[in-house]
């Protein structure tokens, strides 16, 4: 297999479960060593993108395809797979569901007790190696879940919503545990509804709506697709409307404003000095992804190039992978 070819490629998929089209021609790629956004309202289709990769699920249609092939268990040992629906053997201890996964995905018993032990020692829960998995809470469990599809350094790490019901402490620890793989190496896809992961952790995402790719491309790119701007505002007093932007996000002294392409930020500062406002801090930085994503799936959301079909927007690889 030609290293320079995308880890996954997916060309012309449909899904349709009776009536229901779910996804409806899409196409994509994540590239080697890349750590791509997988981005899409709930129900848009991400679940069954992946389950349907993993020949858990038969596609309608479509080409899809790891390192060059149908996903098969000669490829398993390779892959790092976090399901939606987690999953443990629960009345085990920690140390023997983490040392018997370690023997299912080929380790030798002293690899995966010393992986066990780093691990456990990384998230905090060296003093739970010998609890059942159900005394565990639902956290905790995620953490073990997530030690179990790392354990083995896979080339490829397909993570649907890893992060899910953490807090914001363990999210971050999450995340620098993602971010490790992804520095040695590893191709990771993560599924997540968590902007700021995607913009620490992402080269590339796409943002799939009613079946296709509303989005796709390596973060500058989607921003600079939608245009825009985000004036991020530290003030007392009360934003007022105006024609020249949108407030997006009003918090007690902190706001964010989305501002046209056509509109410019002093006027924007003017405007909000001339209304009484007391403006102690001004940045302004392109259109936040929250920001695209509401705009993408919000009430009548539609991108401003919503693409029509799986051909062309292929992406050059982007410059920031790890
Ligand atoms: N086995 C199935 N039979 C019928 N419908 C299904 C099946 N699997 C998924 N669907 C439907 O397909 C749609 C997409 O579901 P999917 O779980 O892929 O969404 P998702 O993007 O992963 O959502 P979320 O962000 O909420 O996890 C939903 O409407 C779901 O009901």
């Amino acid at each position: 297999m030609n290293a320079a070819e995308p880890l996954i490629h997916i060309q012309d998929f449909h899904m349709r479960f009776g009536a229901k089209q779910v996804i409806d021609g899409l196409s994509f790629d994540v590239l080697r060593g890349e750590t791509f956004g997988f981005l899409g309202s709930n129900g848009s289709g991400k679940t069954t993108t992946i389950r349907a990769l993993l020949g858990i699920y038969r596609p309608t249609s479509g080409t899809l395809r790891i390192n060059g092939k149908v996903f098969s268990d000669d490829f398993g040992a390779r892959l790092g797979y976090l399901p939606e629906e987690r999953g443990l053997y629960k009345k085990e201890s920690v140390r023997d569901v983490m040392g018997y996964f370690g023997r299912l995905k080929g380790m030798s018993k002293a690899a995966a007790n010393d992986f066990c032990r780093q691990f456990l020692d990384r998230v905090d829960l060296a003093d739970k190696a010998e609890l059942r998995v159900d005394k565990l809470s639902g956290g905790e469990q995620q953490k073990i879940q997530l030690g179990v599809t790392i354990m083995n350094e896979p080339e490829l790490l397909i993570l649907d919503e890893p992060t899910k019901g953490f807090d914001p402490v363990n999210r971050r620890l999450l995340m620098d545990i993602i971010e490790e793989r992804k520095r040695a190496g590893a191709t990771v896809m993560m599924v997540t509804h968590q902007m700021e992961e995607v913009e620490r952790l992402c080269d590339r995402i796409i943002l799939l709506k009613d079946g296709r790719a509303a989005a796709y491309g390596t973060i500058d790119e989607v921003q600079n697709q939608f245009g825009g701007r985000t004036v991020r505002v530290k003030h007392t007093g009360t934003i007022p409307p105006s024609p020249s932007y949108q407030v997006t996000l009003a918090e007690t002294n902190y706001a964010e404003l989305s501002v046209d392409d056509g509109v410019d930020e002093a006027q924007v500062l003017k405007e909000l000095v001339q209304a009484g406002v007391v403006v102690r801090g001004f940045t302004a930085a392109k259109r936040s992804l929250d920001d695209i994503f509401i705009q993408v799936y919000g009430e009548n959301g539609a991108g401003p190039a919503a693409m029509s079909g799986p051909a062309g927007q292929q992406p050059a690889p982007a410059g920031r992978a790890g």
